[in-house]
């Protein structure tokens, strides 16, 4: 790592000679498949930026330049040559974020993970500085093919492409993959272009060449250029970004650190926005990586970096027991079909997509579309089933209120990763879904406390067909089963020791209903009578629970969901529409954004371990 060490900022990456440029990628390749064996992270994104994130350090001065990363986690590379070498907390608590990070660096600015927003960011920080007389700071944004599927990218370019003085760089990352290979008319357009790729090599050669021939040799090449012109938009009609207004170059070879320098110079000193269209492979140089038909080490856990094989086999996690319960379904329910945003295989479509291929609808990073064309489905008396992130819902929020709920629309949506996912950052915690939810009249929202669990609502939710229902469950192992004592009417006892009125109702949400039961049975073991119980369908708040709270003294709602708009929030309201005059303790997550760490560690810092909950409920008792 003799020259990577010598990085520690962009200036000491420009002092570098270029020969010596191909050493450095070596070097940083290597590093990243060492230190990411070690901690997990986006792997494949990065060692496919590895040439084209030197090239823009050595063209650009970040941070008088501003380079904006789409969604952000291919920005290893960008955080090496910023002088951040120590990865060996990456993505834990208290080490590097895995996504831009304004805390670590005055290089970084877009922390968001949600993607299809560099676009935007570009355009208003390019116009900002020009309305502040510092138009000479140039701004590059990053987007990959996948980001670029996203809705907000192409409502950016449609302001950024008539604005033809804006210094603002559009650097498209195409490896053809989001995780599995991108899907669309967009990327077969830059499929297209792509096949133009001779032209660049005809181009190249023809300018050395020519470059050499003196007097007439500049006049010839312009002529060259507009012969490669005309036959590029013959064979391929580069016309969508042209004829949109902006400057397209490229396809330039995104492992070719000196033709990305060339083409982001020309884009730097064209005056205006200009498109570079870059061409790299995700993976580059880690043969594991490419040969991950899945997704190419797009997101990877510890592994062997001499094989690639996983050093940790995760156990059963909730996305599993969703994924086999859709194929059942397709097989007894054949109006039922399935849309995803890019993620087939992360919220666990491939079972069903196996079986039933033509059931299935990848729309790309578009989660607005996701979710109106379901409401197009259900119009169709089709019973669509959208599975997303439940950060990424937050969204499609318009789409879900007023397509889908407002047209009653029979919809079922699956948020995987919903509460605290802990590693991947503030934006992607699925922390707001149910306050959102719970202001979306005719929704129905149901949180599993086990496999068990998720199954029997995904039945039931398929079964309603004048709204939306909701079904929401954390990242990872999938919670044991937690069998109930006794039902209420549609609510779960998992816990009771008196008869009807007991000193403390605990109502568990989801995959805190055994939190909710743990704390419940020490407070009960200090002679307390407490009941713990489990709504399964939370939203709206059921009249059981009201009813189970008037034979309480005082309530308890644990939830891994904001507190604030909760369903903590619901029982409270719901009580005062009642009459019902008992307090209630809301236990969740506050009203702020959280640092990375584990979700271990982040529910321990919250408050949300049972000896903590006992701790202050007790005495409110
Ligand atoms: C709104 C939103 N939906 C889904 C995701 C999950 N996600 C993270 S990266 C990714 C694929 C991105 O593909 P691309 O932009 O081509 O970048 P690459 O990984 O290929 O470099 C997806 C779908 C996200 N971050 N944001
Ligand atoms: C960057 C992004 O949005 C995803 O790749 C995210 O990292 C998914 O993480 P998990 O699938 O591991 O929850
Ligand atoms: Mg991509």
């Amino acid at each position: 790592m003799a020259l990577l060490e010598t990085i520690t900022s962009p200036a000491a990456l420009k002092a570098l000679p270029a020969a010596q440029l191909p050493a450095l990628a070596e070097e940083i390749r290597t590093f990243l498949v060492t230190e990411v064996s070690k901690t997990g992270g986006h792997l494949g994104p990065n060692l496919g930026v590895v040439e084209l994130t030197i090239a823009l350090h050595r063209v650009f001065d970040s941070p008088k330049d501003t380079l904006v990363f789409d969604t952000g986690h291919q920005a290893y590379v960008h955080k090496l040559l910023t002088g951040r070498h120590d990865f060996s907390r990456l993505k834990k608590q208290g080490g590097l974020s895995g996504y831009p990070s304004r805390a670590e660096s005055e290089h970084d600015v877009v922390e968001n993970s949600h993607a299809s927003t560099a676009l935007s960011w570009a355009d208003g920080i390019a116009k900002g500085r020009r309305l502040s007389g510092e138009a000479d700071r140039h701004t590059v944004a990053v987007i990959g093919d996948g980001a670029l599927t996203g809705g907000m990218a192409w409502e950016a370019i449609n302001n950024i492409a008539v604005d033809k003085t804006l210094p603002l760089v559009i650097v498209v990352n195409d490896n053809e993959r989001s995780y599995a290979p991108t899907i669309g008319g967009l990327a077969d357009h830059l499929a297209t272009l792509r096949t133009t790729r001779g032209y660049e090599r005809f181009l190249d050669w023809g300018k050395r060449s020519l470059a050499r021939t003196p007097v007439v040799g500049g006049a010839m090449f312009e002529t060259l250029h507009g012969v490669k012109k005309g036959i590029k938009d013959i064979v391929a009609p580069q016309g969508m970004f042209e004829d949109l207004g902006l400057k397209y170059l490229g396809p330039v070879d995104g492992h070719d650190e000196q033709a990305v320098e060339r083409a982001l110079r020309n884009a730097k000193d064209f005056g205006g926005p200009v498109l570079v269209h870059v061409i790299t492979q995700k993976g580059r140089g880690y043969q594991p990586a490419i040969d991950d038909e899945a997704d190419q080490f797009h997101g990877v856990g510890k592994f062997n970096p001499e094989t690639g094989l996983p050093f940790e086999v995760s156990g059963r996690i909730w996305t599993d027991e969703f994924n086999e319960e859709m194929v059942a379904i397709g097989r007894d329910r054949p109006d039922v079909v399935a849309l995803t945003a890019a993620m087939l295989i992360p919220v666990g479509l491939d079972g069903f997509a196996a079986a039933y291929p033509d059931r299935v609808f990848d729309v790309g990073i578009a989660e607005q579309h996701a979710v109106t064309m379901a409401s197009g489905l259900a119009y169709a008396g089709m019973h669509p089933v959208v599975a997303v992130y439940a950060t990424f819902l937050n969204r499609a929020f318009d789409q879900l209120l007023m397509d889908c709920a407002l047209h009653k629309a029979g919809v079922t949506f699956i948020l995987d990763r919903a509460g605290i996912t802990g590693s991947d950052g503030a934006s992607h915690n699925g922390m707001w879904d149910m306050t959102l939810t719970s202001i979306v009249p005719g929704l129905r929202l149901a949180a599993p406390r086990d496999g068990e669990q998720v199954r029997k609502a995904l039945r039931e939710a398929v079964d309603v067909s004048d709204g939306p229902t909701v079904i929401r469950f954390p990242k990872g192992d999938v919670s044991d089963p937690l069998d109930s004592v006794r039902r209420i009417g549609d609510v779960d006892v998992l816990f009771e020791n008196a008869g009807e009125d007991v000193d403390l109702l605990v109502v568990g949400v989801g995959a805190f209903a055994g939190l909710a039961a743990e704390a419940g049975e020490k407070i009960a073991a200090h002679g307390r009578s407490v009941r713990v119980v489990d709504p399964r369908w939370v939203l709206p708040v059921s009249d059981d629970v009201v009813s189970l709270a008037r034979s309480a003294k005082a309530v308890a709602v644990v939830e891994d969901n904001l507190v604030s708009g909760g369903v903590g929030a619901a029982v409270t309201l719901a009580l005062r529409e009642a009459g019902v005059d008992v307090p209630v303790h809301g236990y969740g997550i506050p009203k702020r954004f959280l640092e990375h760490a584990s979700r271990g560690q982040i529910l321990e810092a919250l408050g949300l371990t049972a000896d903590q909950l006992v701790a202050d409920l007790e005495p409110k008792l």
